[in-house]
């Protein structure tokens, strides 16, 4: 995940490949609440590991669950079976709705009938999320419960014991949020010693969350009686019962960017999503059919998908989107690649989720350059031709981060393609902690969108320190070209060929296996990380560069390294030869005294014994030989920027490279 203040998506032009979807979060949740109330042990698969189930497993720790996750990724969940495991406790629930409604329903009644004082908080943005309606419905039938700041709103006090009055029907509004009528659907059985009725006030929305409550009801023993969409009831003798093993599908919202992206840029090959397809339970899959009423052509199996783009432009479509409102905010960036407007309507329930959606839409639209026009439940998007570099505000919202990421592909709709900056990248831990990530597995852009940024000098000056810092604060890859010629050289040597045959050397170099993953080097599957960083590999690494044959052999394997979202590369030749687009080039230098004593420091804190002197020595011996050798040669690109760290600590350099980078991206600084 990018744990990162932004993250720049370059210009991005096509898409092809599969995409394994992580499990639903409305699925993961239920199955959660569901397995903790039940008796017995519930092996659960393919849980979305995010935020918001995080929340609820610690929550059902502190109520007398136990969870116990196997080595093959399943969660074992033992159910409390509708006891609580203690009297009091402070349940703290994120900005998860799939965690805070149903789990206040469940824990008012249980309350209510076993005694007990549990308080339910969140983050500042749950605290303005209205809870109002089910709090009234669960007062109404007798629970005691106190709004501890704006009345209707978390956080919530629960106390009792309290006589419970369920002879009455339980009414509950379902024009604001399903969610309500979900919360009262999985927490009345846990009282139903007779039949219980809930009536639903005013038009349902979101009734495919309903059917996914009621068929995961049914899996762990409840068959609730439906009666319409007004009318439900819980018979009586209802009891939790763990089904032994529940499959947690794909998240279907989370399917919908990659049907944008398939509907969008998959022109040679499809976008394969796996986890959802035509059985899905999730409501949401029916985006698929809005995706295909702008032009996408889908395929699908029980629970796979294959999008390509059909039409294009898009076609603008007007659309009630009450049936799936969460992934609509993916038909909102699509519409700016469409042939004309583009209307959602039926969405007033965008503005009581993570954010204000509806209002955070069209700002973020219009950021980019698009007309939008926005009313109380509808928004209208124009296409965009005339593109603005946007830094996207994510308000902790995780769909509007992965719904932008579509934004990327202004490419193939203008002449003058703009990156695309979203702020809080890692706000996709809700629900896709690797969506972009899987993203960038996914997709391709043209090289010359790629961003790079070259950091050259000697030995010692800390360019790799500098590189991996930026790399990290930027999301970028990086390379170590160095690495490369440590490693042919050590092959070569371990080959027993000679060091100055710079055929031989080259052929050695062509064959290399290597592999880097998660700073570690790898050749033929052995980590050489350790063997490549002693003074002797630097030595030879200096020989064999000097080879022209070498320097060949090993520049794709470089360029290879250009990959969206960016690159960070150090090493001798990276802004003069190698990348020389690149868009910024920094050449690092420093004493060499002062090169000697960090590498002296460097190796004293492995615990291998150096001399300053030799070190020095050593040291400036390679610097002659590379900047004196005829193969590209170290020396400063044109116009690169020259740094002296000698007086510099690590941050400052990074600071300083990080402020250089800033003003070469075309972003304003945002809010
Ligand atoms: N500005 C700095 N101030 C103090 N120490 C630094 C600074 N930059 C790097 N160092 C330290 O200097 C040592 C050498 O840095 P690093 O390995 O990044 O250099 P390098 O240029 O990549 O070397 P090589 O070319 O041999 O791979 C490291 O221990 C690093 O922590
Ligand atoms: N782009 C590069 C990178 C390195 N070299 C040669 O490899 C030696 C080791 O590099 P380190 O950065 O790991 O110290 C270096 O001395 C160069 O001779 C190169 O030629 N081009």
């Amino acid at each position: 995940m990018y744990k990162i203040p932004f993250l720049d998506l370059p210009p991005l032009r096509a898409a092809a490949g599969t995409v394994r979807l992580p499990g639903s979060k409305s699925i993961s949740n239920r199955v959660l609440l569901l397995a903790g109330l039940s008796e017995g042990t519930t092996a659960v698969h393919d849980l979305l590991d995010s935020d918001d189930t995080a929340v609820m497993l610690a929550a059902l720790k502190t109520l007398g669950g136990q969870i116990e996750a196997q080595a093959d990724g399943v969660l074992n969940v033992t159910g409390i079976g509708g006891k609580l495991g203690t009297q009091a406790a402070q349940l703290f629930l994120g900005n998860a709705g799939t965690a805070m409604r149903p789990l206040a329903a469940a824990l008012a009644l249980l309350t209510a009938t076993q005694g007990g004082s549990f308080e339910l908080s969140g983050v500042p943005r749950m605290h303005e999320r209205p809870i109002g309606d089910l709090v009234d419905a669960l007062r109404a039938l007798g629970c005691e419960i106190a709004c501890l700041g704006n009345e209707g709103y978390p956080p919530l006090k629960l106390t009792g014991p309290s006589a419970l009055k369920l002879d009455a029907p339980v009414k509950v509004r379902g024009d604001v949020s399903s969610q309500f009528l979900t919360a009262l659907l999985m927490a009345l059985p846990l009282v139903a010693t007779d039949d219980v009725q809930i009536e639903v006030v005013g038009e349902l929305i979101s009734k495919p969350y309903i059917q996914i409550t009621l068929t995961l009801l049914e899996r762990f023993g409840i068959a609730v009686k439906r009666d319409g969409w007004e009318r439900f009831t819980i018979p009586a003798g209802s009891r939790y019962r763990s089904p032994g093993a529940v499959h947690v599908e794909g998240d279907a919202s989370s399917a919908s960017y990659f049907v944008g992206l398939g509907a969008i840029a998959a022109v040679d090959q499809p976008v394969r999503i796996e986890g959802v397809g035509s059985e899905s339970m999730q409501g949401d899959v029916r985006f698929v059919e809005a995706a295909q009423q702008m032009g996408a052509e889908v395929k699908s199996g029980p629970n796979w998908l294959e999008v390509r783009r059909g039409a294009w432009p898009l076609k603008g479509i007007t659309l009630d989107c009450n049936h799936i409102p969460d992934a609509a905010m993916t038909l909102a960036v699509m519409a700016l690649y469409a042939d004309g407007p583009t209307t959602l309507t039926n969405i007033a329930s965008w503005r009581v989720k993570e954010t204000d959606r509806l209002s955070a839409m069209a700002t973020e639209l219009r950021k980019l350059g698009a007309t939008v026009d926005e009313g109380p439940d509808w928004l209208r998007v124009q296409p965009l031709q005339d593109w603005k570099p946007a830094s996207i505000h994510t308000y902790d919202d995780h769909r509007i981060a992965m719904c932008f990421s579509l934004a990327a592909f202004n490419g193939l709709v203008t002449e003058h393609p703009v990156p695309v900056r979203i702020e809080d990248p890692a706000c996709v831990a809700k629900t896709f902690p690797e969506y972009f990530e899987t993203l960038f597995d996914t997709v391709s852009a043209s090289v010359s969108d790629i961003p790079v940024i070259t950091i050259d000098g000697p030995t010692a000056s800390g360019k790799g320190t500098l590189a991996d810092e930026i790399a990290h604060k930027l999301g970028y890859a990086v390379l170590d070209s160095g690495a490369l010629y440590r490693a042919a050289g050590l092959a070569a040597s371990r080959a027993g060929i000679d060091l100055d045959d710079g055929k031989e050397v080259a052929a050695v170099a062509r064959a290399l296996d290597l592999r880097f993953a998660q700073g570690r080097v790898y050749l033929a599957g052995e980590d050489i990380s350790d063997a490549l960083r002693l003074e002797t590999s630097g030595q030879n690494a200096s020989r064999v560069a000097a080879h022209p044959p070498v320097r060949r052999a090993l520049n794709q394997l470089q360029l290879d390294f250009r990959r969206a979202p960016g690159l960070v590369a150090d090493g001798r030749d990276m802004g003069t030869d190698v990348f020389p687009d690149a868009g910024l080039k920094v050449f690092l230098t420093a004493s060499a005294a002062t090169r000697a004593e960090r590498r002296h420091k460097q190796l004293i804190a492995k615990g291998i014994s150096a001399n300053i002197e030799s070190l020095r020595a050593d040291l400036e011996a390679r610097d002659a030989r590379d900047k004196n050798r005829s193969a590209s040669p170290l020396h400063p690109a044109q116009d690169a920027l020259m740094l002296d760290n000698s007086a510099q600590t690590i941050e400052e350099s990074v600071e300083l490279v990080l402020d250089w980078w800033a003003r070469r991206r075309p972003f304003k600084v945002s809010r």
